[in-house]
């Protein structure tokens, strides 16, 4: 028999008065996986996690995780699921080191801690106690004890929210690392460019619904466009009239160009063909792929950090 995968959710509902936190979202997520549930605030996500994690109850629709229920299963599973929260739950005096060589002693085969300290860049903090920790280092350190206790499926709450790049890296190479090791990792982002650079498949919520899902790519469809700034107000329709029937081109804001439609060499040489002919020095040419952000404003109208 196949293991189940190590997140299963269906129908899953979740209310707080008035208000629909979590509308009917069904998810899978398979083991070594990364699954990103990408949205604006508010949108579900953590409430979903916290539902995975055990720590609510779903008012219907049910939750298996790695087979088990979440809250009646609590135990067993506890050894088995790695918990980043956004508040740290760390003891203000703990001294980082300590307090990860002690959430270590709790598991029967441990990373080690100072392998841990050094991957996220915290070996000069090893002795400092948690709240004279930068905001940053705080959430490595919750990161690590997330992790350090080799758990099958890791929950990350927005792991690098508020992170310098370098701290940002140093998350992204560990997480990529768990899926090399057949962890299943689910993190909340609301950040596009961390759900394309290390999610699997990205989920994407909003107003407690899941609004799509599958992989990146998947997600932003195979699709190209060609986009460029130059002087507000080029005549569009005589642009337009020149390339290939089906194209779209528009003006957003003034000076910010956008083609869409079959990009091929041929559509670019007739832009700059075009352009050439009419005096038009472009600026930040380039042909790129839809992102997450433009399907999000597709599916809902909005945009994702708003
Ligand atoms: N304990 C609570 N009591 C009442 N309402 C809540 C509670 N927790 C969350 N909500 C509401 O439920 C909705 C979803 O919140 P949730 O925190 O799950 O969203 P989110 O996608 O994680 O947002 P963010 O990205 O801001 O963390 C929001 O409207 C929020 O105000």
């Amino acid at each position: 028999m196949t293991p189940p995968d190590a997140v299963e959710l269906d129908a899953l509902v979740k209310r707080y008065g008035a208000t629909t936190a979590v509308d009917g979202v069904s998810l899978r997520a398979a083991r070594g996986t990364v699954t990103a549930l990408l949205g604006p605030n508010g949108a579900g996500k953590t409430t979903t996690i916290e539902i995975c994690e055990g720590y609510r109850r779903p008012d219907t629709g049910t939750v298996r995780v790695l087979g088990l229920d979440p809250v009646r299963d609590a135990r067993a599973l506890r050894p088995r699921v790695g918990v980043m929260l956004q508040s740290g739950g760390v003891p203000g005096t703990a001294r980082a080191g300590e307090f990860l060589r002690l959430v270590a002693s709790f598991y029967a085969d441990p990373l080690e801690p100072a392998v841990l300290l050094e991957r996220l860049g915290l070996t000069a903090q090893a002795r400092t106690p948690f709240r004279r920790l930068s905001g940053g280092q705080q959430q490595r350190l919750s990161l690590a004890a997330a992790v350090v206790g080799r758990p099958e499926l890791v929950f990350l709450d927005e792991p690098t929210a508020g992170l310098d790049p370098q701290a940002r890296h140093a998350t992204w190479e560990l997480v990529e690392g768990l899926r090399a090791a057949g962890v299943a990792v689910i993190l909340t982002t609301h950040h596009m460019d961390e759900a394309e650079r290390l999610a699997d498949r990205v989920v994407v919520v909003d107003r407690g619904r899941v609004v799509a899902q599958g992989t990146p790519a998947e997600l932003t469809g195979a699709e190209r466009q060609l986009r460029f700034r130059a002087r507000p107000g080029l005549g569009l329709d005589e642009l337009l009239s020149a390339l290939p029937v089906g194209s779209a081109a528009k003006e957003s804001p003034a000076g910010h160009y956008l083609i869409e439609g079959d990009v091929q060499p041929g559509l670019l040489a007739t832009v700059t063909a075009w352009c050439a002919s009419h005096g038009v020095l472009t600026e930040d040419l380039r042909i790129e792929r839809r992102t997450l952000e433009d399907v999000f404003l597709e599916l809902t109208g909005r945009e994702l950090r708003s």
